[in-house]
């Protein structure tokens, strides 16, 4: 079984129920799409709505708590998130890991939280700039998917997907270049089949994240190794965020 592409919108801090028109929207060319598979992470606050709109598409949350329950002022658990709809839960976005210095420890507890709770997980990982010029890139991701991902896991193709997303190319409009997107993706998925033996590792999708425009979506997607994109601000519009959808399925046919 291959999976389809996969192509997700990460809403971040963005959208008030004025949004609903727009994941409507999405779920209506979702319908015309049908060998992509397109799913949306709006915030907390939507969830419900935006799970209550979809026919079509995939809802999922952009984080969780490491624990079900308790006394976690502000915070949301998986097992509450997945009561709401969602069906994934976006994790270790370099966002939380900056904002609220989230660590792959704390990481790998969330995600071991939402498997629990029977939703999926996209776990972000992804390097800053300096990193980059200093050439340690791939050995910086590679680390922090080691101690990010759980040791082993049943149907590891279907329940993680994981999302590349260089932190200097998030909302700056820069990207990397196609062969270090190869390079890097090559090396996500020899580490996946390494832990997750050859036939689940194989099947695992690997999502490119970082300035995923309408304009470089196809050129992008058609890299081997990239199974789909984890959009930011192109996926706060129906319109970008389709025509995202519709170069998925363009660089499958090629
Ligand atoms: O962080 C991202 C998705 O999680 C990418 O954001 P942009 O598409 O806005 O660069």
């Amino acid at each position: 079984m291959t999976l389809r592409p996969y192509i997700v919108g990460n809403w971040k801090m963005n959208g008030t129920r004025a949004m609903l028109s727009e994941a409507r929207a999405i779920d209506r060319a979702a319908q015309r799409y049908m060998k992509v598979e397109v799913a949306v992470a709006p915030p907390f606050t939507l969830l419900h709505a935006v799970h209550r709109e979809a026919e079509q598409i995939g809802v999922g949350a952009q984080d969780c708590h490491a624990n079900q329950d308790g006394a976690h002022t502000g915070d949301i658990s998986a097992t509450m998130a997945a009561d709401a709809g969602a069906k994934f839960v976006i994790l270790g976005h370099s966002e939380r890991r900056q904002d609220h210095g989230e660590s792959d420890a704390l990481v790998l507890a969330k995600t071991g939280a939402a498997l629990e709770a029977g939703i999926n997980v996209i776990l972000c990982c992804g390097e800053p700039l300096e990193v980059r010029e200093s050439g340690d890139a791939e050995k910086y991701v590679l680390d922090q998917l080691r101690q990010s991902l759980p040791e082993a896991l049943e149907s590891a193709s279907e329940r993680l997907t994981v999302a590349y997303e260089p932190i200097w190319a998030i909302g700056t409009g820069k990207t990397p270049t196609l062969d270090d997107i190869g390079e890097m993706h090559a090396a996500i998925r020899g580490f996946l089949v390494d832990r997750y033996g050859a036939e689940e590792g194989s099947e695992m999708r690997i999502l490119y994240g970082g300035s995923v425009k309408p304009e470089n979506a196809r050129e992008i997607l058609a890299v081997g190794d990239v199974g789909g994109a984890l959009v930011g601000g192109a996926s706060l519009t129906a319109d970008s965020f389709m025509n995202i959808a519709l170069a998925a399925g363009e660089a499958e046919d090629q």
